[in-house]
């Protein structure tokens, strides 16, 4: 039996969250065309009959300019030297450069570095002969950074191939183990963190590139409605959307309400979904000024 923890570094877009998935099988970390959505550790897990790969998703390593900032690279360097491998995200469709040297010197530098694989992410998007010349670059890595790569494996999360390859290569890379998990956990985030994501995908999705990324969603209060016939149950949600300004709060409502009530819609089917019932979803959007830096506030979102 192995097993054991593996997470996915790389720059913002390139793919960790849609490789997740694609390997776990279930919508389990947020993934939008927007970089840097990836908040919250998410462990998705993967089991076969004779492995168990777990899988920590961290949010990316920043220039820390608020207090959230400096505390998700705290969780960063403790979830890199956490880990059994890391599988370094280098998209094929963008040039390596200083962004990507960076990361991986960073986890070069740790006391015990673990096994590194680096995964040419979004193989689908260029030629052959382009997805060559990126990989003999990622090989000339090893020499420019100091470090050795286990294995170097194109994959698309987007059209699956190589994905097999690349759970395969994680798998043996990992230290003989117990099942840490019960073999039918996809993940082990509570279910109340997973609908807060989905609301903020939603949030996301709606208004593109208007917002930045500064909203958070919080779960006020949640219960299954009582009263209810047993064959019709119903599950009430109210939500806060936390936003740093009234344009902002603007920009989420729209005009009429009619963003604001799209966002619920999608949400709210996404919800019904993973929690097998009917959802009532009440949101609210609150300003909170600056919640990137006030302490209190990021304790009680878990950061
Ligand atoms: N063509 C193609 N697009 C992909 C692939 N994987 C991801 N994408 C797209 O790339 C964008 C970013 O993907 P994510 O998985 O959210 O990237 P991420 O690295 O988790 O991003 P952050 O959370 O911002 O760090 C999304 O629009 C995906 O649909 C792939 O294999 N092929």
């Amino acid at each position: 039996m192995k097993s054991g923890f593996a997470c996915f570094v790389g720059r913002p877009n390139a793919g960790k969250s849609t490789l997740t998935n694609a390997l776990v099988g279930s919508k389990i970390a947020i993934a939008s065309a927007k970089p840097q959505t990836t908040r919250h550790v998410v462990r998705g897990i993967r089991n076969t009959e004779d492995s168990q790969l777990i899988l920590v998703d961290t949010p990316g390593l920043h220039r820390p300019r608020t207090l959230l900032g400096e505390r998700l690279n705290d969780l960063v360097y403790q979830t890199w030297s956490e880990v059994d491998v890391i599988g370094v995200c280098l998209p094929a469709s963008q040039r390596i450069g200083p962004g990507d040297t960076f990361l991986v010197s960073e986890i070069a530098k740790l006391d015990k570095v673990p096994t590194l694989v680096a995964l040419a992410t979004k193989s689908d998007l260029v030629s052959k002969a382009r997805l060559a010349e990126h990989l003999v670059k990622i090989a000339s890595l090893e020499e420019e950074l100091g470090i050795r790569w286990a294995s170097i494996i194109p994959v698309s999360a987007l059209t699956g191939d190589q994905v097999d390859d690349v759970a395969d290569e994680l798998v043996k890379l990992l230290p003989e183990g117990p099942r840490y998990y019960p073999d039918d956990t996809v993940t082990d985030e509570p279910t109340e963190t997973r609908i807060a994501e989905l609301i903020r995908e939603a949030v996301l999705e709606g208004v593109r590139d208007e917002l930045p990324h500064s909203v958070a969603v919080m779960i006020d209060e949640m219960g299954q409605r009582e009263g209810r016939p047993a064959d019709r149950p119903l599950l009430d949600i109210f939500a806060s959307m936390v936003v740093e300004r009234d344009s902002q709060k603007g920009i989420i409502i729209g005009h009429r309400g009619e963003r604001l009530k799209a966002v619920g819609t999608a949400a709210r089917t996404q919800i019904a979904e993973l929690v097998g019932m009917p959802v009532h979803l009440d949101l609210h959007v609150k300003v909170l000024k600056d919640w990137q830096r006030s302490p209190k506030f990021l304790d009680r979102l878990g950061f």
